[in-house]
Protein backbone atom coordinates (compact mmCIF):
# COMPACT_ATOMS: atom_id res chain seq x y z
CA UNK A 1 0.00 0.00 0.00
CA UNK A 2 0.87 3.29 -0.56
CA UNK A 3 1.74 5.36 2.60
CA UNK A 4 2.88 8.47 1.46
CA UNK A 5 -0.51 8.79 -0.28
CA UNK A 6 -2.24 7.24 2.99
CA UNK A 7 -0.63 9.50 5.28
CA UNK A 8 -1.59 12.78 3.05
CA UNK A 9 -2.72 15.43 4.71
CA UNK A 10 -5.82 16.97 3.47
CA UNK A 11 -7.38 20.02 4.64
CA UNK A 12 -11.07 21.25 3.48
CA UNK A 13 -9.69 23.93 1.77
CA UNK A 14 -6.87 22.05 -0.17
CA UNK A 15 -7.78 22.46 -3.70
CA UNK A 16 -9.70 19.42 -5.64
CA UNK A 17 -6.72 17.78 -7.09
CA UNK A 18 -4.89 17.75 -3.77
CA UNK A 19 -8.21 15.79 -2.04
CA UNK A 20 -8.36 13.54 -4.94
CA UNK A 21 -6.42 9.99 -5.60
CA UNK A 22 -5.83 9.37 -2.02
CA UNK A 23 -5.66 5.64 -0.68
CA UNK A 24 -7.78 3.95 1.77
CA UNK A 25 -8.21 0.68 2.80
CA UNK A 26 -11.93 0.15 4.41
CA UNK A 27 -11.92 -2.32 7.39
CA UNK A 28 -15.85 -2.29 7.85
CA UNK A 29 -19.68 -1.61 6.85
CA UNK A 30 -21.40 1.23 8.63
CA UNK A 31 -24.93 0.64 8.84
CA UNK A 32 -25.69 3.06 6.02
CA UNK A 33 -23.38 0.65 4.19
CA UNK A 34 -20.68 2.79 3.44
CA UNK A 35 -17.04 1.54 4.11
CA UNK A 36 -15.17 2.73 6.94
CA UNK A 37 -11.22 2.96 6.56
CA UNK A 38 -8.86 5.62 8.81
CA UNK A 39 -6.54 7.95 7.10
CA UNK A 40 -4.32 9.55 9.99
CA UNK A 41 -6.51 8.43 12.32
CA UNK A 42 -9.25 10.34 11.00
CA UNK A 43 -12.22 7.85 10.29
CA UNK A 44 -13.04 8.55 6.57
CA UNK A 45 -16.39 6.90 4.98
CA UNK A 46 -16.73 6.23 1.42
CA UNK A 47 -19.91 4.77 0.33
CA UNK A 48 -19.26 1.77 -2.27
CA UNK A 49 -15.97 0.14 -0.77
CA UNK A 50 -16.16 -2.95 0.77
CA UNK A 51 -14.37 -4.43 4.06
CA UNK A 52 -10.79 -5.65 2.58
CA UNK A 53 -10.56 -3.33 -0.10
CA UNK A 54 -8.22 -0.47 -0.54
CA UNK A 55 -9.66 2.24 -2.29
CA UNK A 56 -8.97 5.54 -4.20
CA UNK A 57 -11.08 8.22 -2.96
CA UNK A 58 -11.54 12.25 -3.28
CA UNK A 59 -11.99 13.64 0.13
CA UNK A 60 -15.10 15.79 -0.45
CA UNK A 61 -16.09 16.55 3.17
CA UNK A 62 -14.04 16.37 6.05
CA UNK A 63 -14.39 17.40 9.03
CA UNK A 64 -12.19 17.28 12.93
CA UNK A 65 -13.34 13.65 13.60
CA UNK A 66 -14.62 12.36 10.23
CA UNK A 67 -14.61 13.10 6.86
CA UNK A 68 -16.40 11.50 3.75
CA UNK A 69 -15.01 10.76 0.96
CA UNK A 70 -16.13 9.84 -2.81
CA UNK A 71 -14.73 6.31 -4.27
CA UNK A 72 -12.73 6.79 -7.10
CA UNK A 73 -11.03 3.70 -8.28
CA UNK A 74 -10.99 0.30 -6.49
CA UNK A 75 -7.71 -0.83 -6.01
CA UNK A 76 -7.81 -4.46 -4.86
CA UNK A 77 -11.41 -6.27 -5.09
CA UNK A 78 -12.95 -8.33 -2.47
CA UNK A 79 -14.30 -11.75 -3.12
CA UNK A 80 -17.02 -10.72 -1.71
CA UNK A 81 -18.04 -8.46 -4.36
CA UNK A 82 -20.38 -8.74 -7.01
CA UNK A 83 -21.88 -6.45 -9.59
CA UNK A 84 -25.26 -4.66 -8.71
CA UNK A 85 -27.54 -6.38 -11.13
CA UNK A 86 -29.86 -3.04 -10.92
CA UNK A 87 -29.25 -0.73 -13.40
CA UNK A 88 -29.97 2.44 -10.94
CA UNK A 89 -28.49 1.33 -8.26
CA UNK A 90 -25.97 3.57 -7.85
CA UNK A 91 -27.94 6.75 -7.99
CA UNK A 92 -31.08 5.43 -6.40
CA UNK A 93 -30.15 5.00 -2.90
CA UNK A 94 -33.46 2.46 -2.08
CA UNK A 95 -31.00 -0.21 -1.78
CA UNK A 96 -27.16 0.11 -0.33
CA UNK A 97 -26.05 -3.33 -0.52
CA UNK A 98 -26.12 -4.42 -4.23
CA UNK A 99 -22.64 -4.23 -4.46
CA UNK A 100 -21.98 -7.37 -1.92
CA UNK A 101 -22.84 -11.65 -2.50
CA UNK A 102 -25.96 -12.07 -0.66
CA UNK A 103 -24.47 -14.20 2.03
CA UNK A 104 -21.98 -11.33 3.16
CA UNK A 105 -24.85 -9.27 4.00
CA UNK A 106 -26.73 -11.04 5.93
CA UNK A 107 -23.12 -11.61 8.42
CA UNK A 108 -23.04 -7.44 8.56
CA UNK A 109 -26.70 -7.18 9.69
CA UNK A 110 -25.69 -9.68 12.36
CA UNK A 111 -22.89 -7.76 13.33
CA UNK A 112 -25.27 -4.34 13.23
CA UNK A 113 -27.44 -6.00 15.81
CA UNK A 114 -23.96 -7.55 17.83
CA UNK A 115 -22.57 -3.77 17.00
CA UNK A 116 -25.67 -1.94 18.42
CA UNK A 117 -26.33 -4.20 21.16
CA UNK A 118 -22.91 -3.81 22.79
CA UNK A 119 -22.20 0.06 21.96
CA UNK A 120 -25.46 1.48 22.48
CA UNK A 121 -26.93 -1.38 25.06
CA UNK A 122 -23.63 -2.05 26.65
CA UNK A 123 -24.76 -5.71 26.52
CA UNK A 124 -22.55 -8.65 25.18
CA UNK A 125 -24.83 -11.09 24.05
CA UNK A 126 -24.64 -13.40 20.91
CA UNK A 127 -26.71 -13.05 17.83
CA UNK A 128 -27.80 -15.77 15.73
CA UNK A 129 -27.13 -15.96 12.00
CA UNK A 130 -29.73 -13.80 10.04
CA UNK A 131 -32.10 -15.76 8.48
CA UNK A 132 -32.17 -14.81 4.74
CA UNK A 133 -34.60 -15.92 2.10
CA UNK A 134 -33.91 -18.47 -0.37
CA UNK A 135 -34.47 -16.08 -3.47
CA UNK A 136 -33.90 -12.57 -1.94
CA UNK A 137 -35.24 -11.07 -4.87
CA UNK A 138 -39.08 -9.65 -6.20
CA UNK A 139 -39.87 -9.56 -2.30
CA UNK A 140 -41.81 -6.47 -2.08
CA UNK A 141 -45.24 -6.48 -1.55
CA UNK A 142 -45.32 -2.38 -1.33
CA UNK A 143 -44.47 0.53 -3.69
CA UNK A 144 -44.53 3.80 -2.70
CA UNK A 145 -43.99 5.98 -5.92
CA UNK A 146 -43.22 9.58 -6.41
CA UNK A 147 -44.12 12.04 -9.41
CA UNK A 148 -42.84 14.80 -11.36
CA UNK A 149 -44.52 17.62 -12.90
CA UNK A 150 -43.64 15.80 -16.52
CA UNK A 151 -45.77 12.52 -15.18
CA UNK A 152 -42.62 10.06 -14.94
CA UNK A 153 -42.99 7.68 -11.48
CA UNK A 154 -39.73 7.02 -9.20
CA UNK A 155 -38.76 6.42 -5.92
CA UNK A 156 -37.22 9.49 -4.46
CA UNK A 157 -33.09 9.40 -4.00
CA UNK A 158 -32.20 9.06 -0.39
CA UNK A 159 -32.03 12.08 1.76
CA UNK A 160 -33.48 14.12 -1.59
CA UNK A 161 -36.52 14.90 -3.34
CA UNK A 162 -35.41 14.40 -6.77
CA UNK A 163 -36.84 11.16 -8.47
CA UNK A 164 -34.76 8.15 -10.15
CA UNK A 165 -36.83 6.18 -12.48
CA UNK A 166 -36.44 2.80 -13.53
CA UNK A 167 -37.96 0.28 -15.85
CA UNK A 168 -37.73 -2.66 -13.24
CA UNK A 169 -37.38 -2.48 -9.84
CA UNK A 170 -35.56 -6.08 -8.72
CA UNK A 171 -37.24 -5.72 -5.59
CA UNK A 172 -40.96 -5.53 -6.55
CA UNK A 173 -42.59 -8.27 -8.77
CA UNK A 174 -42.68 -8.58 -12.35
CA UNK A 175 -46.18 -7.93 -12.40
CA UNK A 176 -46.44 -4.83 -9.88
CA UNK A 177 -43.48 -3.28 -12.45
CA UNK A 178 -45.88 -3.23 -14.78
CA UNK A 179 -49.03 -1.90 -12.80
CA UNK A 180 -46.13 0.89 -12.38
CA UNK A 181 -45.55 1.52 -16.04
CA UNK A 182 -49.33 1.08 -17.41
CA UNK A 183 -50.10 3.61 -14.65
CA UNK A 184 -47.62 6.00 -15.37
CA UNK A 185 -48.56 6.15 -19.32
CA UNK A 186 -52.33 6.76 -18.07
CA UNK A 187 -51.54 9.38 -16.17
CA UNK A 188 -49.19 10.98 -18.12
CA UNK A 189 -51.63 13.38 -19.89
CA UNK A 190 -53.30 14.87 -17.43
CA UNK A 191 -54.22 14.46 -13.25
CA UNK A 192 -51.30 16.89 -12.13
CA UNK A 193 -53.01 16.84 -8.52
CA UNK A 194 -51.57 13.06 -8.46
CA UNK A 195 -48.17 13.47 -6.22
CA UNK A 196 -47.62 9.97 -4.63
CA UNK A 197 -48.87 6.76 -5.80
CA UNK A 198 -48.91 2.75 -2.85
CA UNK A 199 -49.03 -0.56 -4.76
CA UNK A 200 -49.76 -3.11 -2.59
CA UNK A 201 -49.91 -6.77 -3.81
CA UNK A 202 -50.63 -9.97 -1.97
CA UNK A 203 -49.51 -14.01 -2.29
CA UNK A 204 -52.06 -14.00 -4.97
CA UNK A 205 -50.53 -11.45 -7.11
CA UNK A 206 -53.56 -9.20 -6.47
CA UNK A 207 -52.94 -5.48 -6.06
CA UNK A 208 -54.27 -2.54 -4.58
CA UNK A 209 -53.07 1.49 -5.84
CA UNK A 210 -53.76 4.37 -3.92
CA UNK A 211 -53.42 7.72 -5.84
CA UNK A 212 -52.67 10.66 -3.40
CA UNK A 213 -53.68 14.01 -4.01
CA UNK A 214 -56.69 13.38 -6.30
CA UNK A 215 -59.83 15.42 -5.74
CA UNK A 216 -61.27 11.59 -5.64
CA UNK A 217 -64.12 12.22 -7.92
CA UNK A 218 -62.10 13.59 -10.74
CA UNK A 219 -60.96 10.10 -11.78
CA UNK A 220 -64.27 8.38 -13.24
CA UNK A 221 -63.62 4.48 -13.83
CA UNK A 222 -66.21 5.49 -16.77
CA UNK A 223 -64.69 7.65 -18.54
CA UNK A 224 -61.21 6.19 -18.16
CA UNK A 225 -62.23 2.32 -18.84
CA UNK A 226 -59.39 1.28 -20.89
CA UNK A 227 -57.06 1.67 -18.12
CA UNK A 228 -58.90 0.37 -15.16
CA UNK A 229 -59.53 -2.82 -17.59
CA UNK A 230 -55.92 -3.37 -18.33
CA UNK A 231 -55.25 -3.21 -14.77
CA UNK A 232 -58.30 -5.41 -14.08
CA UNK A 233 -56.68 -7.99 -16.18
CA UNK A 234 -53.09 -7.40 -15.22
CA UNK A 235 -54.69 -8.41 -11.47
CA UNK A 236 -55.40 -5.14 -9.78
CA UNK A 237 -58.23 -5.55 -7.83
CA UNK A 238 -59.07 -1.43 -6.31
CA UNK A 239 -57.79 2.36 -6.99
CA UNK A 240 -58.39 4.48 -4.09
CA UNK A 241 -57.71 8.45 -3.81
CA UNK A 242 -57.10 10.35 -0.95
CA UNK A 243 -56.78 14.21 -1.00
CA UNK A 244 -53.86 16.42 0.26
CA UNK A 245 -53.77 17.88 3.64
CA UNK A 246 -56.17 16.09 5.67
CA UNK A 247 -55.72 13.88 8.81
CA UNK A 248 -54.92 10.20 8.55
CA UNK A 249 -57.72 8.99 5.95
CA UNK A 250 -60.21 11.95 6.16
CA UNK A 251 -61.23 11.93 2.66
CA UNK A 252 -60.24 8.27 1.89
CA UNK A 253 -62.37 7.20 -1.07
CA UNK A 254 -62.82 3.67 -3.29
CA UNK A 255 -62.40 5.10 -6.73
CA UNK A 256 -62.95 1.54 -8.31
CA UNK A 257 -63.06 -2.29 -7.49
CA UNK A 258 -63.12 -4.11 -4.33
CA UNK A 259 -63.30 -2.27 -1.20
CA UNK A 260 -61.78 -5.27 0.53
CA UNK A 261 -58.00 -6.16 -0.13
CA UNK A 262 -56.65 -9.05 2.06
CA UNK A 263 -53.47 -10.84 2.43
CA UNK A 264 -52.29 -14.74 3.45
CA UNK A 265 -49.84 -14.44 6.73
CA UNK A 266 -48.99 -18.18 8.44
CA UNK A 267 -52.37 -20.19 7.38
CA UNK A 268 -55.08 -17.32 7.98
CA UNK A 269 -56.32 -14.59 5.57
CA UNK A 270 -56.17 -11.21 7.10
CA UNK A 271 -58.23 -7.78 5.65
CA UNK A 272 -55.73 -4.49 5.21
CA UNK A 273 -57.20 -1.47 4.43
CA UNK A 274 -54.86 1.41 2.41
CA UNK A 275 -53.40 3.11 5.33
CA UNK A 276 -53.01 0.59 7.72
CA UNK A 277 -49.35 -1.16 8.13
CA UNK A 278 -48.28 -4.78 6.88
CA UNK A 279 -45.05 -6.12 6.99
CA UNK A 280 -43.88 -5.50 3.16
CA UNK A 281 -41.95 -8.54 2.67
CA UNK A 282 -45.06 -11.23 2.46
CA UNK A 283 -42.40 -14.63 2.68
CA UNK A 284 -40.29 -13.70 5.59
CA UNK A 285 -43.41 -12.13 7.44
CA UNK A 286 -44.07 -15.84 8.26
CA UNK A 287 -40.05 -16.79 8.89
CA UNK A 288 -40.38 -13.54 11.50
CA UNK A 289 -43.73 -14.65 13.36
CA UNK A 290 -42.58 -18.11 13.40
CA UNK A 291 -39.80 -16.95 15.31
CA UNK A 292 -42.48 -14.11 18.15
CA UNK A 293 -44.38 -17.82 18.31
CA UNK A 294 -41.76 -19.78 19.13
CA UNK A 295 -39.69 -17.70 21.58
CA UNK A 296 -43.40 -16.82 23.13
CA UNK A 297 -44.36 -20.48 23.81
CA UNK A 298 -47.23 -20.07 25.08
CA UNK A 299 -48.83 -22.93 27.09
CA UNK A 300 -52.89 -21.67 26.76
CA UNK A 301 -53.27 -19.75 30.35
CA UNK A 302 -51.13 -16.68 29.69
CA UNK A 303 -52.31 -13.27 29.42
CA UNK A 304 -50.78 -11.55 26.55
CA UNK A 305 -50.49 -7.79 25.14
CA UNK A 306 -49.56 -7.24 21.54
CA UNK A 307 -48.23 -3.80 21.82
CA UNK A 308 -48.22 -1.62 18.22
CA UNK A 309 -50.53 -4.62 17.00
CA UNK A 310 -51.42 -3.13 13.41
CA UNK A 311 -53.93 -4.94 11.69
CA UNK A 312 -54.14 -7.87 14.61
CA UNK A 313 -52.05 -10.03 12.54
CA UNK A 314 -49.43 -10.99 15.55
CA UNK A 315 -52.14 -10.70 17.98
CA UNK A 316 -54.15 -13.73 16.29
CA UNK A 317 -51.67 -15.86 15.82
CA UNK A 318 -50.35 -15.20 19.63
CA UNK A 319 -54.55 -15.73 20.18
CA UNK A 320 -54.58 -19.62 19.16
CA UNK A 321 -51.97 -19.95 22.20
CA UNK A 322 -52.95 -17.58 24.99
CA UNK A 323 -55.82 -17.34 27.19
CA UNK A 324 -56.07 -13.96 26.47
CA UNK A 325 -54.47 -11.31 24.28
CA UNK A 326 -55.34 -7.50 24.23
CA UNK A 327 -53.70 -5.81 21.12
CA UNK A 328 -53.07 -1.77 21.20
CA UNK A 329 -52.73 0.52 18.02
CA UNK A 330 -53.13 3.98 17.39
CA UNK A 331 -54.54 4.18 13.54
CA UNK A 332 -58.14 3.95 13.64
CA UNK A 333 -57.95 1.87 10.04
CA UNK A 334 -56.04 -0.78 11.25
CA UNK A 335 -58.03 -0.89 14.46
CA UNK A 336 -60.92 -1.24 12.11
CA UNK A 337 -59.20 -4.16 10.41
CA UNK A 338 -57.78 -5.85 13.30
CA UNK A 339 -61.26 -6.48 14.44
CA UNK A 340 -62.92 -7.38 11.28
CA UNK A 341 -59.89 -9.93 11.13
CA UNK A 342 -60.58 -11.01 14.86
CA UNK A 343 -64.20 -12.45 13.65
CA UNK A 344 -63.07 -13.89 10.25
CA UNK A 345 -60.57 -16.08 11.86
CA UNK A 346 -63.04 -17.09 14.53
CA UNK A 347 -61.16 -15.36 17.77
CA UNK A 348 -63.84 -13.68 19.50
CA UNK A 349 -63.81 -14.16 23.00
CA UNK A 350 -60.62 -14.13 23.74
CA UNK A 351 -59.36 -11.00 21.99
CA UNK A 352 -59.52 -7.37 21.84
CA UNK A 353 -58.15 -4.00 19.88
CA UNK A 354 -57.86 -1.17 21.81
CA UNK A 355 -57.28 2.32 19.84
CA UNK A 356 -55.36 4.85 20.86
CA UNK A 357 -51.32 5.48 21.69
CA UNK A 358 -49.28 2.51 23.55
CA UNK A 359 -48.48 4.84 25.66
CA UNK A 360 -51.53 6.40 27.21
CA UNK A 361 -53.55 3.16 26.57
CA UNK A 362 -51.95 1.13 28.16
CA UNK A 363 -51.72 2.62 31.56
CA UNK A 364 -55.87 2.04 31.90
CA UNK A 365 -55.61 -1.60 31.74
CA UNK A 366 -56.04 -2.84 35.00
CA UNK A 367 -54.85 -6.76 34.50
CA UNK A 368 -51.35 -8.24 34.78
CA UNK A 369 -49.90 -9.12 31.20
CA UNK A 370 -47.83 -12.91 31.82
CA UNK A 371 -46.32 -11.52 27.79
CA UNK A 372 -45.93 -8.31 26.33
CA UNK A 373 -45.03 -8.64 22.61
CA UNK A 374 -43.61 -5.16 21.73
CA UNK A 375 -43.30 -4.46 17.33
CA UNK A 376 -43.23 -0.18 17.73
CA UNK A 377 -42.38 1.74 14.50
CA UNK A 378 -38.20 2.74 14.01
CA UNK A 379 -38.51 5.12 17.14
CA UNK A 380 -38.97 2.38 19.69
CA UNK A 381 -40.19 3.02 22.99
CA UNK A 382 -41.32 5.81 24.66
CA UNK A 383 -40.20 6.50 28.27
CA UNK A 384 -43.15 5.96 29.58
CA UNK A 385 -43.43 2.92 27.92
CA UNK A 386 -40.35 1.59 28.92
CA UNK A 387 -41.44 2.49 32.97
CA UNK A 388 -44.85 1.01 32.96
CA UNK A 389 -43.79 -2.24 31.54
CA UNK A 390 -41.10 -2.63 34.37
CA UNK A 391 -43.69 -1.90 36.77
CA UNK A 392 -46.25 -4.51 35.53
CA UNK A 393 -43.45 -7.01 35.59
CA UNK A 394 -44.32 -9.39 32.64
CA UNK A 395 -42.32 -12.46 32.39
CA UNK A 396 -41.18 -12.66 29.37
CA UNK A 397 -41.28 -9.86 26.74
CA UNK A 398 -40.68 -10.25 23.77
CA UNK A 399 -39.27 -6.93 21.36
CA UNK A 400 -39.62 -7.20 17.65
CA UNK A 401 -38.04 -4.33 16.42
CA UNK A 402 -36.91 -3.09 13.11
CA UNK A 403 -34.26 -0.87 14.43
CA UNK A 404 -30.38 -1.91 16.11
CA UNK A 405 -30.29 1.33 17.27
CA UNK A 406 -33.59 2.15 18.92
CA UNK A 407 -34.15 -1.65 19.99
CA UNK A 408 -30.58 -1.69 21.68
CA UNK A 409 -31.42 2.13 23.66
CA UNK A 410 -34.78 0.28 24.98
CA UNK A 411 -33.01 -3.34 25.63
CA UNK A 412 -30.50 -1.40 28.04
CA UNK A 413 -33.41 -0.16 29.87
CA UNK A 414 -34.95 -3.24 29.99
CA UNK A 415 -31.49 -4.94 31.36
CA UNK A 416 -31.34 -3.07 33.83
CA UNK A 417 -34.93 -2.72 35.24
CA UNK A 418 -34.29 -7.08 35.93
CA UNK A 419 -34.67 -8.46 32.52
CA UNK A 420 -31.90 -10.65 31.07
CA UNK A 421 -31.80 -11.68 27.70
CA UNK A 422 -32.03 -14.99 26.21
CA UNK A 423 -31.89 -15.04 22.79
CA UNK A 424 -31.35 -12.51 19.61
CA UNK A 425 -32.71 -13.71 15.92
CA UNK A 426 -32.40 -11.61 13.36
CA UNK A 427 -34.74 -11.67 10.44
CA UNK A 428 -33.90 -10.41 6.40
CA UNK A 429 -36.83 -8.85 5.57
CA UNK A 430 -35.47 -5.98 3.75
CA UNK A 431 -32.80 -7.93 1.20
CA UNK A 432 -30.11 -5.27 -0.34
CA UNK A 433 -30.81 -2.84 2.08
CA UNK A 434 -29.16 -2.05 5.61
CA UNK A 435 -32.67 -2.84 6.87
CA UNK A 436 -32.41 -5.74 9.52
CA UNK A 437 -35.52 -6.99 11.63
CA UNK A 438 -34.76 -8.82 14.95
CA UNK A 439 -36.63 -10.60 17.74
CA UNK A 440 -35.50 -10.25 20.97
CA UNK A 441 -36.78 -12.63 24.01
CA UNK A 442 -36.22 -11.49 27.36
CA UNK A 443 -37.41 -12.77 30.76
CA UNK A 444 -37.68 -11.35 34.16
CA UNK A 445 -34.77 -12.06 36.59
CA UNK A 446 -34.40 -9.75 38.86
CA UNK A 447 -33.92 -6.20 40.28
CA UNK A 448 -31.19 -5.78 41.48
C1 LIG B 1 -43.89 -1.95 12.88
S1 LIG B 1 -45.63 -1.84 12.83
C2 LIG B 1 -46.10 -3.38 13.53
C3 LIG B 1 -47.48 -3.84 13.27
C4 LIG B 1 -47.77 -5.33 13.47
N1 LIG B 1 -47.17 -5.87 14.65
C5 LIG B 1 -47.35 -6.13 12.25
O1 LIG B 1 -46.45 -6.99 12.36
O2 LIG B 1 -47.92 -5.90 11.19
C6 LIG B 1 -45.92 -0.65 14.06
C7 LIG B 1 -47.38 -0.29 14.29
O3 LIG B 1 -47.44 0.61 15.40
C8 LIG B 1 -48.37 1.63 15.16
N2 LIG B 1 -47.93 2.75 16.03
C9 LIG B 1 -46.92 3.62 15.84
N3 LIG B 1 -46.77 4.40 16.92
C10 LIG B 1 -47.71 4.01 17.83
C11 LIG B 1 -48.04 4.42 19.15
N4 LIG B 1 -47.36 5.39 19.76
N5 LIG B 1 -49.06 3.80 19.78
C12 LIG B 1 -49.76 2.81 19.17
N6 LIG B 1 -49.47 2.37 17.92
C13 LIG B 1 -48.47 2.96 17.26
C14 LIG B 1 -48.31 1.87 13.68
O4 LIG B 1 -49.51 2.44 13.21
C15 LIG B 1 -48.08 0.43 13.15
O5 LIG B 1 -49.30 -0.19 12.89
Amino acid sequence: MNNKKLNHNYRNTNTREENSNLEVECLRLLSDGSGVGYMNGIATFVPGLLPGETGEVEVFDAKKKYQRARLQKIINRSPDRMDAPCSVFEGCGGCQLQHMTYKQTLQWKQRWVEDALTRIGKLKVEVKPTLGMEYPWRYRNKARLHREPTGELGYYKEKSKSLVHFQDCLLLSERMNRWIRLTEEFLADGYPEIHTLTFRENRKGEGLLLLEGLPVKVLSPEENSDYFKALSQEGLRSVWGIGTGNDLGGNLELIWGDESFSQTILDMTFEVSPLSFLQVNSLQTDVLYAQVLAVAALNGEETVWDLYSGIGTLALALARKAKKVTGIEENPFAVEDAMRNAVNNNAIGHIEFLKGKVESRMMKIEEQPDVVVLDPPRAGLHADVLKRLLELNPKRIIYVSCDPGTLARDIGGLTAGGYGVDSVQSVDMFPWTMHVETVVLMNFKERT
